[in-house]
């Protein structure tokens, strides 16, 4: 129970370097959630167990029971309801350090789809701070371990791209926590998705881990008689209470059998179990019956001895290095590269958008062709009318060419969930990430910028290069960190881009060419100054009529914006970004924390 020293032996590889041994135990924990009409449901109830540095522990019990529900709890992943009980995580409550010390595999994959599984691991152990003469040979080991050797080159692949297969993303996720040595690992239904001799060598591997000084938790559907034999402890949990909390030798069957129900000899004891205890299908007397079993074990032998080994854990203990992670510049670096790295293997993606950019301004360019020299030199007549359709093509690169930014969205919402997954195992932080994803986006945008300013500033002739393409570039930087806190925020891509495309709607109603400034009514004149779009097509319209013509100055006139300076609306836009980027990074740090 108490702390055990560390194994020094072996390689600096993933699992055979635990810095600092953690036992994990809970009591008395208990969860209820608010359903709607003011009831409530206790999901778990009164359920306690300890699991210790060097043990694996399976939590099984039929579907629903509160499996996912106590793994939640004991990785600090539950952001509703109300708990009861400790949990205490190397005999502290609350460590502050918990991140560091506990992995947690959920029951979902999130990875990133265009990185092969050896690309994968690369930037995990770079995130893990594994030194880079161990590096390779951290990652060979988790790849061997994991049986994920025949896919190791292979894309992790998404719908349009097929990669590994789902088996093979669950054993990546797990070779990925594997890779950061967390000394407490807990896994949600690990061996899902796997067949039967996969799941067996999974579990082999895991045991493998936690006899390296790992504390492995472990929820499991089902379990082979093989593999429930690998587990040193079983927590039984039906409908969310406790059935059993023991080893998994034969004090089980033991325990059942002292009950009525004794085990068929030659027969799985983990589905025996199970069987017992599923009231799910109408079983008769079901609830009495798991009433009685809950009881039964409450009095039991085995509860006390269980009691007696949670008191043991209250004593304190020296804190400690939990494991090694990288701090904030080598996130950053690490990140950006990844990114970068992403953008590059995602072609399609970004050229799909350059792809739309350009087409849109090669047609807007060649619709206009020339049409900034009209205006400039034509006689009278043809100059203004040239000046209208002047004011409609800036209308429309500052409108329809900024409201593109929308499409980013889906993209965005995959990387989302990796940040999530990382930063709840305490691999990175906002800051860092935040950075990153603002720098490894720039590229792509100044491309896009300078192409469509190529195509329709030559082909319109159009005054003022420079200040088209800065205008350009700064206001799609703006729209880019705008749908940035969009993406964070909504629960659902759809959701976000309706909200998106809603926004900027109202934004180019409010930008002052459908309306100009000054006729704007009182009502919505604040949509006027709220929207970024205004202080941008101010802008465009500055510098394409500001050229000292006749035409120029009366376009500038009717639109009341002779005195902007271009110098100003450049610092607003700047403005406008670096709070979106704050707004991001602030839904990030309240709203991604990994908890439900
Ligand atoms: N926030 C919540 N609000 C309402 N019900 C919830 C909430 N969280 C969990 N539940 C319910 O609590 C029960 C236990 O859920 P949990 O996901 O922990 O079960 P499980 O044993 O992991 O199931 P499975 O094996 O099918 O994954 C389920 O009936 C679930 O619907």
């Amino acid at each position: 129970m108490a702390e055990v020293m560390p194994d020094r032996k072996g390689s600096a590889t993933g699992i055979k370097d635990v810095e600092r041994r953690y036992p994990i135990s809970w009591s008395g924990l208990s969860h209820t959630v608010s359903l709607r009409g003011g009831r409530s449901k206790a999901i778990v109830s009164n359920v306690s167990g300890h699991c210790d540095p060097g043990q694996m522990m399976a939590i099984m019990g039929p579907s629903g029971c509160g499996k996912t529900s106590l793994l939640d709890l004991l990785g600090g992943r539950v952001g509703s309801g109300t708990t009861s009980g400790e949990i205490l995580i190397g005999c502290k409550q609350h460590p502050a350090n918990i991140r560091k010390i506990v992995s947690y595999v959920t029951q979902e994959d999130s990875l990133l789809t265009c990185f092969t599984v050896r690309e994968t691991l690369r930037y995990a152990s770079r995130l893990a701070a594994i030194p880079s003469r161990a590096r390779e040979e951290a990652i060979q080991e988790v790849i061997v371990q994991m049986g994920l050797l025949v896919c190791a080159d292979t894309r992790v692949g998404d719908p349009l791209i097929k990669g590994i297969s789902g088996g093979q993303k669950r054993r990546l996720s797990i070779a990925i926590e594997l890779l950061h040595r967390s000394p407490i690992l807990l896994l949600d239904e690990p061996t899902s998705g796997l067949d039967s001799t996969a799941a067996m060598q999974v579990i082999e591997h895991l045991r493998d881990v936690a006899q390296k000084g790992h504390t492995v938790v472990m929820s499991i559907h089902q379990a082979s008689s093989r593999a429930y034999g690998l587990f040193d402890s079983l927590c039984l949990l039906s409908k969310g209470q406790q059935v059993y909390f023991g080893p998994t030798t034969d004090v089980a069957i033991e325990h059942f059998a002292a009950q009525g129900h004794e085990c068929p000899r030659y027969s799985n004891p983990a589905e025996f179990f199970l069987d017992v205890i599923n009231t799910d299908f109408g079983a008769e007397n079901g609830g009495a019956r798991l009433e009685g079993l809950v009881r039964a074990f409450e009095k039991s032998e085995l509860a006390s001895s269980m009691r007696e080994a949670l008191r043991q854990q209250e004593i304190p203990q020296d804190g400690g290095v939990s494991r090694e992670s990288a701090g904030p510049f080598r996130q950053f670096a690490v990140l950006l590269l990844r990114m970068l790295h992403m953008n590059w293997k995602n072609p399609y993606i970004f050229g799909v958008r350059l792809a739309m950019y350009i087409a849109l301004a090669f047609m807007v360019g060649t619709m206009y062709y020339d049409v900034g020299e009209v205006a400039r030199g034509g006689e009278p007549v043809a100059a203004a009318a040239a000046a209208t359709s002047l004011l409609a093509l800036l209308f429309y690169v500052q409108a329809f060419l900024v409201f593109m930014s929308v499409a980013i969205l889906p993209f965005f919402l995959e990387i989302r969930d990796v940040f999530r997954r990382e930063r709840a195992n305490g691999q990175i932080t906002c800051l860092p990430y935040v950075l990153a994803d603002f720098l490894a986006g720039l590229p792509g945008v100044t491309l896009i910028a300078l192409i469509s300013t190529m195509l329709v500033v030559w082909l319109a002739n159009l005054n003022g290069f420079a200040q088209f393409f800065a205008n350009l570039l700064l206001s799609l930087i703006v729209a880019e960190s705008l749908m940035h806190v969009i993406g964070a925020a909504q629960p659902h891509y759809i959701i976000g881009m309706a909200f998106g495309a809603g926004l900027f709607g109202m934004f180019m109603l409010c930008e002052g060419f459908m309306v100009k400034p000054q006729d704007i009514p009182d009502g919505w004149v604040w949509g006027y100054y709220l929207a970024f779009h205004t202080y941008s097509f101010e802008w465009f319209v500055h510098n394409q009529f500001d050229d000292g013509t006749l035409v120029g100055e009366a376009v500038l006139k009717s639109f009341e914006m002779e005195d902007v300076d271009p110098l100003r609306n450049a610092l607003i836009l700047s403005a406008y970004a670096a709070v979106f980027q704050a707004a991001y990074f602030m839904v990030l740090k309240v709203f991604h924390t990994g908890k439900r």
